[in-house]
């Protein structure tokens, strides 16, 4: 029998005997489960392609053929198969393996970018630049879930491939009936006819594409023989392969919330103790949602991940899960609102990116009350460069007319929530990070809307914290304290628009500082400095951020340190940022930022 550890890359899984390929599985997912109790991860996906995985490395000579994960959370089978199989305990974590393909890992991994439904499209460039370069001597596989082809931009890639029958793209339909619950939508019912027996014309063969399937995607054999002819097919073709999310693992297979799709390290499940953001938001839009009928809330195939289990379990009839298709979810909101409801919109930070044009001209062009609720804002960390939620106020603060908000503790996102429903006005967006919140960072006084959260001795210093940020510019407020300065450390909660009370409140100090877990480019600082500009004000002002590249992927906390987010790294920059002889700035060494990323 074969040892993992034996494969050093694609040249040994094809040596391997058919038997001895089918002996790699259960040693690949004994792996599996092994390590992702560990390091945390995609423990179901990737369990659920481990037969796949081997067959497309026995019949494709990557890395001359190209093979193209979407999303790419399921590519940990392809790093064993690609000779990482003893650095896969360092999975996610600071300076050891992404869990994501990583180039500069492997010369077998391409597509970086965590976000889903992209594959078809870098699959159709890459063959078009075959076809113009004369290229014939090479495969362009793209392997994509039955998930993200829900969304928009995989079937604008399918309409371009479908559209150049001599322009050859493998692309196998990894069909797990899943996304993280079971997929939606009229997409994912043509997939499960398909599946069953008597299956009629393909969409796929409709729209001129070659159609192999259904295969048993846990049959190596049978896998690899359909790869194998669609090789040969020297046309587009769909390899629709049925798999099962979690195989081989039973707590995985029973688990009927998510078939154990992101499963968290045994160390972070000791760590966890508050309540989370995220199921503070859930609980809090249940609890007002009774009151308000015209509430209706909108998942991109997230339910679970972004809170909102319980709404749907209360108001069956006011959830609505589009599927990966966060642009269709954002004006769909717009239309909902049209109709007289008030959408909330609710996704991970990052994946906002993608429907900006549609927030910005189909919501705020009509001022359409709709509130986004951004759950993993700033810095992830784990899940790398993609994930990080570093560009939503940076995007936001583009927006005409919308309100932000930025809670830094539970009891304000409770607050900032009613607030924000209760805006008939136009959008409303608010955003907090991933993990456990704190329940309440009280402030001790109010001025115009902005809480203070801690008064200076002396005017030296305003510290504009930015949502969670709190508790670490208190922090820095007392550092700074100690060493005979002055800080007043205010709240402004609703961070766009910038009020002037703020500008007016900066003006009586001697420097102004803002720290945000948003990229410092367009961020809360930028425009907080903007507006003082506009005032003429010669402040001194700081502006902290997370660095404008794209972060490794680490621990949140090795992050937040490498971006220099931390009070001893705040504390220094504060000190050096104060006219001279203000407060005794100590001579220990300025704090190094080994800042990971590009
Ligand atoms: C644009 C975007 N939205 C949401 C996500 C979060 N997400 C990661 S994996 C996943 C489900 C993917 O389902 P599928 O493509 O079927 O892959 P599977 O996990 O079933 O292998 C989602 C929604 C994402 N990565 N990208
Ligand atoms: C691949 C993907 O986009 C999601 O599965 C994401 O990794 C989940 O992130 P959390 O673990 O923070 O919910
Ligand atoms: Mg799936």
């Amino acid at each position: 029998m074969p040892c993992l550890e034996e494969i050093r890359g694609p040249e040994d899984v094809r040596a391997l005997s058919p038997q001895q390929a089918r002996d790699l599985a259960p040693q690949i997912r004994r792996l599996l489960v092994d390590t992702c109790t560990a390091t945390g991860g995609h423990l179901g996906p990737n369990l659920g392609v481990v037969e796949l995985s081997i067959a497309l490395h026995r019949v494709f000579d990557s890395p001359r053929d190209r093979i193209l994960w979407d999303t790419g959370h399921q590519a940990y089978v392809h790093k064993i198969l690609t000779g990482r199989t003893e650095d896969l305990a360092t999975l996610r974590q600071t300076d050891g393996l992404s869990g994501y393909p990583c180039r500069a890992e492997s010369e077998h991994d391409v597509i970086e970018n965590s976000h889903a439904s992209t594959a078809l499209s870098w699959a159709d460039g890459l063959a078009r630049a075959h076809a113009i370069r004369g290229v014939t001597d090479r495969a362009v596989v793209a392997v994509v879930g039955d998930g993200a082809l829900t969304g928009g931009m995989a079937w604008e890639a399918l309409n371009n491939i479908a559209s150049a029958p001599e322009r050859p793209v493998v692309v196998v339909l990894n069909d797990n009936g899943r996304s993280y619950a079971p997929t939606v939508g009229a997409i994912a019912e043509h997939l499960a006819v398909l599946r069953g027996p008597d299956a009629p014309q393909a969409l796929f063969e409709s729209l001129g594409l070659a159609y192999l399937g259904p295969v048993d995607g846990h049959d190596l054999e049978a896998v690899e023989a359909a790869l194998r002819k669609a090789a040969g097919l020297r046309h587009p073709v769909v390899v629709h392969c049925v798999t099962e999310k979690g195989r081989g693992h039973l707590q995985a297979e029973q688990d009927e919330t998510d078939r154990f799709h992101a499963v968290r390290a045994a160390s972070a499940k000791k760590a966890s103790g508050a309540a989370s953001w995220t199921s503070v938001f859930g609980r809090e839009l249940v609890d007002l949602a009774a009151d308000r009928p015209d509430v209706v809330a909108i998942t991109a195939a997230m339910l679970d991940p972004t809170g909102l289990s319980e709404f749907a379990r209360r108001y069956p009839e006011r959830i609505i899960d589009v599927g990966i298709a966060e642009q269709h979810a954002v004006t769909a909101a717009a239309g909902l609102a049209l109709g007289g409801m008030h959408p909330v919109v609710a996704l991970y930070a990052t994946f906002l990116n993608r429907a900006f044009d549609q927030l910005l001209l189909d919501v705020a062009l009509h001022r359409a009350p709709v509130t986004f609720v951004l759950d993993r804002a700033g810095v992830t960390g784990d899940d790398g460069p993609s994930h990080n939620g570093m560009w939503d106020l940076s995007l936001l603060n583009l927006v005409p007319g919308l309100r932000l908000a930025a809670p830094r503790d539970a009891a304000t996102l409770r607050r900032s929530l009613r607030e924000a429903v209760a805006c008939h006005e136009g959008p409303t967006a608010l955003r907090y990070p991933k993990g456990a919140s704190v329940e309440d960072i009280p402030a001790v006084d109010a001025f115009a809307g902005i809480d203070i959260l801690r008064s200076g001795e002396r005017p030296d210093v305003l510290l504009v914290s930015v949502g969670a940020m709190a508790t670490t510019c208190l922090d820095v407020a007392e550092r700074l304290a100690a060493q005979g300065v002055g800080v007043t450390v205010v709240d402004p909660r609703w961070i766009k628009p910038v009020a002037p009370e703020l500008i007016g409140l900066a003006l009586d100090h001697q420097l102004v500082a803002t720290v945000e877990d948003n990229g410092r480019v367009g961020g809360v600082g930028a425009r907080v400095a903007q507006a003082l500009s506009e005032v003429e004000a010669t402040l001194p002002v700081r502006t902290f951020g997370v660095p404008q590249h794209f972060l490794n992927h680490g621990s949140r906390s090795d992050v937040l340190q490498a971006s220099g987010l931390t009070a001893r790294h705040l504390t220094h920059a504060l000190l050096e940022s104060l006219p001279s002889g203000q407060g005794r700035a100590r001579q220990e060494a300025t704090p190094s930022l080994a800042l990971g990323g590009r």
